[in-house]
């Protein structure tokens, strides 16, 4: 079964402006911003409304990747080209990560945001940085990809390990692809199943606003506007890094490939503010893959670049992860050579893969980093940890930007992007997903 969209269908009338999701989300992150900053302990306070959407997006992220990846695979029954996607993925995410981290690296060098701080590392409270190197998950090849196999299939789908589910989701859709229409019920069943999923999505959308304001509220709250003021070269050179990297570097790759990233970035604009209200890329996951399909992008690969895009392709943690580092250096006056810093670049190509959407993962990431390679003190993550937050936003807006760009740029490396369908969508010209009437679903 596909979803038919009926591309002579009526446009749907205009909403009147304060009923978009993006208006919401923005009115509600300027409210966070307000609260927070006049009424600090209260912004604190409303932590939990950012907490609880977020925990209602995880709540559906696995049966979302499942459903997508299963039927997408098992519908298009070509094994070869699910093999084929997977390749051509992994050539995209391995070469965009890399330059990612030579950009943060190259940036680092030019404009040496830490020099002249003079930071004894041993001043510094690292009372907490403990907690983060805790949580680096085993950064040896091996562990990692042991850490991709789930104990057991079910908890493939409850552990909210997105690799393990990934993993499980392949299996079980090429195992059904070989079945073949023995297994035409399970797929049919799975579709229907898959319609109940994304109206779920939408409803989970709709609360959007209140999770955005309340983790804003939290943000500025808890940490303040001004604390960025303390290290505004780090905070502006990675902003200015990763802007460059998105309208240049992935700019110009996706005109090679054919489309607009502004009109791209346009069209996913409710999304954007969601994950910088949240800075956490994951909280849109589902809704990007909902968009990507709507905008002719086919469910196979949508549900195989963008899962595995969400661990192997974060753009913005890498920039993060190569800048970052060498500012703690040289903020604690260390001299890298350029073997230190290739060592560095190299241990970084692995354990940021695997990193996570979720706010603060780029950090203990860095961590996991820090502790490999010896010559930059992990100490000097005290000096980052309080502007930490704001960093994550911009990750999070950059990988997920990047995930977006990835999974169009892979669908026309296929030739699989339905154009028509996909300017539409841009346009604002198909009705959602979920707003189809039962009988435009195409058996
Ligand atoms: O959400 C992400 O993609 C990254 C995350 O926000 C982070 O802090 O590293």
């Amino acid at each position: 079964m596909t979803i038919n969209f009926d591309k002579d269908a009526t446009v749907p009338a205009a909403k009147p402006w304060y009923r978009h999701l993006y208006v919401q989300v923005l009115v509600a992150i300027i409210l966070g911003v307000i609260v927070g900053h006049f009424w600090p302990a209260t912004g604190e306070a409303l932590k939990p409304l950012g907490d609880g959407f977020i925990k209602l997006i995880k709540m559906i992220i696995a049966p979302v990747i499942f459903l997508t990846i299963v039927t997408g695979i098992a519908g298009m029954r070509d094994l070869r080209r699910v093999g084929r996607v997977a390749l051509k993925a992994f050539a995209y995410f391995l070469f965009f990560s890399t330059l990612a981290l030579i950009v943060g690296l190259v940036v680092a060098n030019v404009v040496r945001p830490g020099e002249g701080l003079n930071i004894d590392p041993s001043t510094l409270d690292t009372s907490q940085i403990g907690d983060y190197s805790a949580q680096a998950h085993d950064t040896t090849l091996t562990g990692f990809l042991l850490d991709i196999i789930p104990d057991t299939f079910l908890s493939a789908l409850t552990a909210g390990h997105i690799l393990q589910t990934l993993l499980a989701s392949i299996l079980f859709g090429i195992a059904l692809a070989l079945v073949g229409d023995r297994g035409t019920k399970i797929l049919d069943l799975l579709n229907q199943l898959s319609l109940v999923m994304f109206r779920l999505v939408a409803i989970i959308m709709a609360i959007a606003p209140v999770g955005a304001f309340g983790a804003m509220a939290f943000t500025i709250g808890k940490y303040g506007i001004g604390t960025l003021a303390n290290l505004a070269t780090l905070v502006a050179t990675f902003y200015a890094t990763a802007l460059f990297f998105v309208l240049v570097v992935l700019g110009t790759v996706a005109k090679l490939a054919g489309f607009s990233i502004f009109r791209l970035i346009a069209y996913l604009k409710a999304e954007l503010l969601l994950v910088l209200g949240t800075s956490s890329s994951e909280s849109a996951l589902p809704s990007l893959i909902e968009k990507l399909e709507r905008a002719g992008c086919p469910k196979s690969i949508v549900g195989l670049v963008v899962p595995t895009g969400y661990s192997f392709n974060l753009d913005g943690t890498n920039i993060y992860m190569t800048l970052a580092a060498l500012f703690i250096a040289q903020a604690t006056g260390v001299h890298l050579s350029l073997g230190e810093q290739l060592l560095l670049l190299s241990v970084a190509m692995l354990s940021s893969k695997g990193a996570a959407g979720v706010t603060g993962a780029g950090f203990i990431t860095l961590a996991a980093t820090l502790s490999i390679v010896p010559s930059v003190p992990v100490a000097g993550m005290a000096l980052i940890l309080g502007i930490d937050r704001f960093m994550s936003e911009c990750r999070s807006l950059t990988n997920f930007i990047g995930n977006a760009v990835a999974t169009v740029v892979v669908t026309r490396w296929e030739n699989a992007l339905d154009r028509e369908q996909f300017d539409a969508a841009l346009a604002g010209e198909l009705p959602s997903v979920d707003r189809l009437d039962p009988a435009e679903i195409a058996a």
